[in-house]
């Protein structure tokens, strides 16, 4: 295992030495923990297959240096760095049984016929095949060759790291739960670097320790789930993560108090914000409530989801959405209250922090 450093890493495709060119990823300095369990999350067409490529050795990136464990291997073939790949299709021998697709790469390596086989079951137990070791692969449907893949991402104990790229893709849904809580059970017992990439949040924020939020080529926040939830640092991360989104309002600012549309709203401190910015309101629905004092709102639809109510309003010429308890009361005329240190204030699409209120970070 090894921790990944990404050395000031840029990346644009096409021919080099174009005047401007367009960069799919911007500016990516970050390490990865030795034995972290990351999540790539973000949008289709962000970066992140890029940048799971340029960790792997399958990219040469057009700037930058990529360290295992502090020595520079930017040069170096997926091969020579030592990594485990699984991708989103299944990559199998089909002429080969499900039992040797899974040996190949321990055998590649010399590794004892003994060991071969105590890993080799140990993996077929895992993704649910041992009554298939014998067979060919070939006849075997789309989600079993995935977890044949992913089995053989698996089978190796001294790779450096395991990259993943939405490699639960074609498995049913139920299945994927499994494999999920598998693979985290994995990374405890046996701590491999892991780096998982996909646009789903509930796969990033089930399997990951540290999830990385990436939008438009860059590295918007890195967090735990909790961080990504409470505290989002761009206005991005807020409307990612969560159903709904957070609510993102144009507002003013006047000292420890937030101006939308004429309404005073009061903050938990004073945001620092820089020159000239646009400046935004951010809460999350779970941080509001109909009441009957507080600010003026419009309902317009309440959708029951089950446990929960998701009313949509009109706050000061703004929509807005409050999540409620399923058994909560909507008063007769209803006002809107805010949990004031759920407040997050934006300078430009980035979290203001409140002067001296001990809640930046
Ligand atoms: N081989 C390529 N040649 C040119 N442009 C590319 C190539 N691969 C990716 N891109 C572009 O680079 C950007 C980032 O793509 P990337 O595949 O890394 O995003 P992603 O977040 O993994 O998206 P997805 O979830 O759809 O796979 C996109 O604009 C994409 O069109």
């Amino acid at each position: 295992m090894a921790r990944i450093s990404l050395d000031h890493i840029r990346h644009a495709y096409g021919p080099k030495g174009l005047a401007n060119p367009l960069y799919a990823l911007k500016e990516v300095h970050h390490d990865f923990d030795d034995g972290g369990a990351y999540a790539l999350l973000g949008p289709s067409g962000c970066g992140k297959t890029t940048l799971l490529n340029i960790m792997s050795g399958l990219l040469q990136p057009s700037h930058g240096r990529i360290l295992f464990g502090g020595k520079d291997v930017t040069e170096l073939s997926t091969e020579a760095r030592n990594i485990a790949q699984v991708f989103q299709f299944p990559v199998v021998y089909d002429t080969m049984t499900v039992y040797d697709n899974l040996a190949f790469p321990l055998r590649n390596r010399r590794v004892p016929e003994a060991e071969v086989d105590a890993r080799v079951r140990t993996i077929l137990k895992m993704i649910d095949l041992e009554s298939w070791a014998k067979r060919k692969a070939q006849g075997l449907t789309a989600d079993q060759k995935q977890k044949i893949s992913l089995g053989r991402g698996l089978v190796r104990s001294d790779v450096n790291a395991i990259l993943f790229d939405e490699p639960l893709t074609v498995i049913d849904p139920h299945m994927k739960w499994i494999l999920r809580a598998q693979l985290k059970q994995l990374h405890r017992q046996f701590g491999f670097t892991m780096v998982y990439v996909t646009h789903d949040q509930t796969e990033a924020l089930t399997f990951a320790d540290k999830v990385v939020v990436m939008y438009d080529g860059q590295i918007v926040q890195i967090g735990t789930p909790a961080e990504l939830f409470d505290r989002p640092k761009h206005t991005f991360v807020g409307y990612f993560i969560g159903s709904p989104g957070m609510n993102v309002l144009q507002a003013g600012i006047d000292g420890d108090t937030a101006i939308v549309g004429g309404e005073r709203i009061a903050l938990p401190g004073r945001p620092v914000i820089p020159g000239e910015a646009l400046t935004e309101l951010g809460i999350r629905p779970e941080f509001i409530r109909l009441t009957r004092d507080g600010l003026p709102v419009e309902i317009l639809k309440i959708e029951d989801i089950g446990r929960q109510k998701i009313v949509r309003a009109r706050f000061a010429g703004q929509p807005i959405a409050v999540v409620l308890r399923e058994d909560a009361d909507v008063p007769a005329e209803p006002k809107l209250s805010f949990d004031t240190a759920a407040i997050n204030i934006y300078a430009n699409s980035w979290r203001a922090d409140y002067a001296g209120a001990g809640l930046g970070g």
